[in-house]
C-alpha cells in the first residue's frame, strides 16, 4: 500500500533501522506503522522528524529537460558546446565538481576539456592557459576551479578570461551585474543555483530576513547580493563574525557556505528557519557533509541535504549557462 503520510514524516538519519514491526512481528499497514512509529518512545523528537528535505534533483531535472532543446537546436547547426575546466593542484571539492560536472554535461551531450595544472603552476602559466583557451573556438565556456592556492590571484586569473566564456561569473563585468540586478550576466553557478532551488520550493523572498554565511566571490557574496535584488533583508557574516548566533537569530533563511564542518545546530538555527546548505566538506573518512549537523538541526522548517541539495542543482546550472554561452558565440549564424 502507498504511503499515507508525506515522506517528510520520517526522520532523517534513522529511518527503517527500528521499524517497529521488526520488534513486534506485526504486519499492519504502512500508515498504521507509521502511527505507531511517531509513538514509541526510541524515535526521534517530533521537531527533528519534520524537517523537510530540499532536494536538487527536481530541481536540476526540471533545468535539464528544458536545456535538451536547445542542444539540439545547436546540433542542429553543428555547435557542441565545450567547457574547459580549469584546476591548480587537487582538492576534494574541486575533485567532486569536476566528476560532477563531466558527469552532467556528458549527459547533456557537451563536451569537457580539463586542464590540471600543478599547485606550483605560476601566475603567468594560469594566464596564458586561460588566454589560450579565451582564443580557442572550439571552446565556449571556461570555469576555474576556485579557491585557488593562496599564491594565485583570482581576480588576475579572471581579467585573461574572456567575458564571452566566463560561465561562472568570475569577471568584474558579470559581478557588478550581479551586484546591481542584471538579468544579462552569468552569476556564479552555485549562487545562481541557491535562487532556482528557493524559486522552485516556493521561498518567498520579499519581507524576508536571510543570513548569509561566508563571503566568497563564488558563493557568499553574490547569493547575498541576489537575495537582496529580491527584497529580503540580508545579513551577512564571516570569520571575523563575533557570534554567529547573534547573525542567524532573527533569519527566515540561512544559507551556509563557509566550508567548516559540524558548525551549525540547533544551538545556531532559529526555529522554523530554511537551511541551504552550500558547503561540501570532507569527513575523516572521506565522504560529503555541509556546515549543519543533519540530526542536530532542531525544530527547523526545512534543509537541503549534503550530498543531494545545491551541488546536483549547481551542476545544472553550469550545463545552462555553458548552452546559453555557446548561443550567444553562434548568434551570427
Ligand atoms: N555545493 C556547491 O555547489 C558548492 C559548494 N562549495 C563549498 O562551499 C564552501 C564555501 O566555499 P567558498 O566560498 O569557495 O569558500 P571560501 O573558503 O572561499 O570562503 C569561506 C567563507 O566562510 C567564512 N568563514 C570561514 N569560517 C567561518 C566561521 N567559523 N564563521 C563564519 N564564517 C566563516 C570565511 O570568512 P573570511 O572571509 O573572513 O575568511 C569566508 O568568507 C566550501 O565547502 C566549498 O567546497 C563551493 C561552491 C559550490
Ligand atoms: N569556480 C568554482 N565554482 C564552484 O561552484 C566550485 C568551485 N569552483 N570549486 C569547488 C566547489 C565545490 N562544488 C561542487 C559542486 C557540485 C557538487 C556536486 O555535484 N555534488 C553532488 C554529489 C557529487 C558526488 O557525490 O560525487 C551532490 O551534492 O549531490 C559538489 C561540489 C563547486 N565548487
Amino acid at each position: 500500500m502507498a504511503p499515507l503520510l508525506p515522506r517528510w514524516l520520517i526522520p532523517v538519519g534513522c529511518r527503517i533501522a527500528r521499524w517497529p514491526s521488526e520488534s513486534t512481528g506485526s504486519s499492519t499497514s504502512y500508515a498504521g506503522k507509521e502511527t505507531m512509529r511517531l509513538e514509541t518512545p526510541w524515535t526521534l523528537p517530533r521537531k527533528d522528524s519534520a524537517v523537510i528535505e530540499l532536494k536538487g534533483k527536481p530541481v536540476a531535472d526540471a533545468l535539464m529537460s528544458a536545456l535538451s532543446v536547445r542542444v539540439q537546436a545547436l546540433a542542429d547547426r553543428g555547435v557542441t558546446p565545450q567547457l574547459a575546466i580549469v584546476e591548480v593542484g587537487d582538492d576534494s571539492a574541486n575533485r567532486w565538481y569536476r566528476q560532477a560536472a563531466i558527469r552532467r554535461l556528458e549527459a547533456a551531450h557537451c563536451e569537457v576539456a580539463v586542464i590540471s595544472l600543478s599547485d606550483k603552476a605560476t601566475q603567468p602559466e594560469l594566464n596564458e592557459t586561460l588566454d589560450r583557451l579565451s582564443a580557442d573556438d572550439q571552446i565556449h565556456g571556461i570555469l576555474l576551479l576556485r579557491p585557488l592556492p593562496a599564491h594565485l590571484n583570482e581576480q588576475e586569473a579572471a581579467d585573461h578570461t574572456s567575458a564571452l566564456k566566463d560561465v561562472d561569473g568570475m569577471s568584474d563585468a558579470s559581478l557588478a551585474g550581479v551586484f546591481l540586478g542584471n538579468p544579462g550576466v552569468f552569476a556564479p553557478c552555485t549562487a545562481d543555483a541557491v535562487i532556482r532551488l528557493l524559486n522552485h520550493y516556493g521561498f518567498e523572498y520579499r519581507g524576508s530576513r536571510a543570513s548569509v554565511l561566508g563571503r566568497s566571490a563564488v558563493v557568499g557574496r553574490p547569493v547575498a547580493s541576489l537575495l537582496l535584488v529580491r527584497d529580503a533583508t540580508v545579513t551577512q557574516a564571516h570569520s571575523k563574525t563575533p557570534s554567529l548566533k547573534d547573525a542567524c537569530s532573527q533569519a527566515d533563511l540561512v544559507v551556509s557556505a563557509m566550508g567548516v564542518l559540524g558548525a551549525l545546530d540547533q544551538e545556531v538555527l532559529p526555529s522554523g528557519c530554511w537551511l541551504v546548505d552550500v558547503s561540501c566538506n570532507s569527513r575523516e573518512d572521506g565522504s560529503m557533509a555541509g556546515d549543519a549537523v543533519w540530526d542536530r538541526l532542531g525544530d527547523i522548517a526545512a534543509a537541503t541535504p549534503v550530498p543531494g541539495g545545491v551541488g546536483a542543482v549547481t551542476t545544472a546550472v553550469l550545463a545552462e549557462h555553458l548552452v546559453s554561452a555557446a548561443e550567444r558565440q553562434n548568434a551570427h549564424f
